[in-house]
């Protein structure tokens, strides 16, 4: 069954078409890459998806809900989570004051009881720090919970932005090259971590990724754009011997005979 059902989606600036006509379908509770050389257009794809851009053409349906037109919040309430190429922490706030932020935006108390700390905010807040407690514990930062987000690991923030995103429990969570900046040890944990999510929390993963190693041992399905447009779907052996894959990362002479 598919949770994910792109069809047909167009973004363009200026004179520059970032995506262009892609179909993509991802079945639910699978682990898919979307790969590609720089700027093919994969970070775009991530912001249509979440509503940060609004397609020129096409569709975007989780389920059988389609997101277009809708805002981001909007978006994550119908259950798309994502991180960010560039960590996006609040770095002056502790660790579990950020992954409480993910929850915010799902408790129910509004502005009147935020302001007079009525009984429902009280409990509320209890509840939203148990339960960041919970996700921090589930990523392996309880520990660092007091302290200042700047302060952690390259690593460990990935992780922390990662603790984030499941707070608000999604249906699907993006990735946007969750590696980067990760040392080998680091990469293998994070690979292992995934795989965890996906079997502890029947979450969907579509991750974009350069770590080739991570992506093909990861990826049930690939998805792969240049100059944004998809060249090749498949599996990791059938994209890894694809001739046109191997033409969009290392030019047309690689595959060429002499
Ligand atoms: N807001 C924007 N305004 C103008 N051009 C943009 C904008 N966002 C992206 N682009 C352009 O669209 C193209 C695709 O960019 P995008 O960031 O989606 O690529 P990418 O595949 O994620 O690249 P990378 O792997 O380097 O992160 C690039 O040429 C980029 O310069």
């Amino acid at each position: 069954m598919s949770i994910l059902t792109v069809s047909n989606l167009t973004k363009q600036f200026g004179g520059l078409v970032a995506v262009n006509s892609v179909d993509i379908t991802v079945e639910k509770g699978s682990i898919t890459a979307v790969i590609g050389p720089n700027g093919a257009g994969k970070t775009t794809f991530f912001n249509l998806i979440t509503g940060v851009y609004q397609p020129d053409k096409g569709n975007v349906q989780l389920g059988s809900t389609s997101l277009i037109g809708k805002k981001p919040h909007d978006i994550a309430r119908q259950g798309i989570a994502r991180t960010f190429q560039n960590i996006r922490l609040f770095s002056n706030i502790t660790v579990l004051e950020n992954v409480m932020v993910g929850l915010h935006k799902q408790l129910r108390a509004g502005l009147v009881g935020t302001l007079f700390q009525t009984k429902t905010i009280r409990e509320e807040e209890k509840r939203a720090q148990e339960e960041a407690y919970h996700w921090l514990e589930y990523v392996g930062l309880a520990k660092h919970l007091n302290e200042d987000a700047q302060n952690l690991s390259y690593g460990a923030q990935r992780r922390l932005e990662i603790a984030r995103a499941l707070a608000t429990k999604p249906k699907l969570l993006l990735l946007d090259e969750p590696a980067a900046g990760m040392n080998p040890r680091e990469t293998r944990e994070l690979t292992e971590f995934i795989h965890r999510m996906r079997e502890d929390l029947d979450v969907t993963i579509v991750l974009i990724e350069h770590d080739m190693r991570l992506v093909m041992e990861i990826s049930e399905q690939i998805f792969v754009l240049d100059h944004g447009e998809k060249i090749a779907e498949g599996k990791p052996a059938e994209i890894r011997n694809n001739v046109k894959v191997i033409e969009a990362y290392l030019g047309k002479s690689a595959v060429t005979p002499a």
